[in-house]
């Protein structure tokens, strides 16, 4: 198959001299398409480094980081704009929501810089939530507040789902829920879906395993068969 993902030699460097941090260093992996990745590591790893090189908001200092086709180490800085806009959706540890805005606004207000988005309204019904969309955040839980920044990534109908601890700011019945909205979306959709997180607890749940350590892959282990989040203790 061929690969939708391709990291090769991608090092991120951070400050000169003897305040140099590689934040990566040396990474290579591949990802197929419709698969489920979570990315594992310690705090300081380098997880949110790689995140954000994946999605546009930050460039590798060297190597090359291929997105379906596309090299985002050769794009300036209007090109990385314009992948981010069509091509990603983001899902932050603390939802990231326009707290004057409605939950539907919020979830328009991304589908509106996109080129197909999907119905917003269908968005949020898929969280869940169409009942709550004339809501503004700060009148929802947590977890709510989380399934809209879902709704609103998934309406941006994008080709990468990128989330950073996305159950961090959760309780554990709630972050289990959110984590079954990922698994359904790459079962259904077969986009890419890539989740970071410090807990090693919830790979079970991924077609994909990329272990980091200091900046470097530790392990990358495909599970052909991922447990469904039900089934998931931790
Ligand atoms: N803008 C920056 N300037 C300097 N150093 C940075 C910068 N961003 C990250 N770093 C350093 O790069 C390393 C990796 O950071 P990163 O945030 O990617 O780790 P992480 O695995 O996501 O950690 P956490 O789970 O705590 O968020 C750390 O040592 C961090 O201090």
């Amino acid at each position: 198959m061929t690969n939708f993902i391709s990291v090769k030699n991608e090092t991120k460097t951070y400050g000169k001299g003897s305040n140099t941090v590689n934040a990566n260093q040396d990474v290579n992996f591949e990802i197929v398409p419709g698969e489920l990745t979570i990315i594992l590591g310690a705090s300081g790893a380098g997880k949110s480094t790689l995140l954000n090189i994946l999605g546009g908001m930050d460039k590798a200092t060297s190597g090359s980081v291929n997105i379906n086709g596309l090299e985002l180490t050769t794009l300036n800085v209007k090109g990385l704009t314009k992948y981010r806009r069509q091509k990603v959706g983001f899902v932050f540890q603390f939802y990231n929501l326009v707290q004057n805005l409605t939950t539907l606004e919020n979830v328009e207000l991304a589908a509106e810089i996109t080129s197909h988005p999907l119905d917003a309204k269908k968005a949020l019904d898929s969280v869940g939530l169409k009942s709550r969309m004339n809501n503004f955040p700060a009148q929802l839980s947590g977890g709510e507040q989380q399934r809209v920044s879902i709704a609103r990534a998934i309406a941006k109908n994008p080709d990468l789902l990128l989330a950073d601890e996305p159950t961090g700011a959760l309780d554990y019945k709630t972050g289990k829920k959110i984590l079954k909205l990922f698994q359904d979306f790459t079962q259904q959709s077969h986009k890419n879906v890539i989740i970071v997180t410090h807990n090693s607890l919830i790979k079970k749940m991924a077609d994909h395993v990329i272990e980091i350590t200091d900046g470097k892959i530790k392990s990358d282990t495909l599970n052909p068969n991922p447990t469904p989040v039900e089934e998931l203790e931790w």
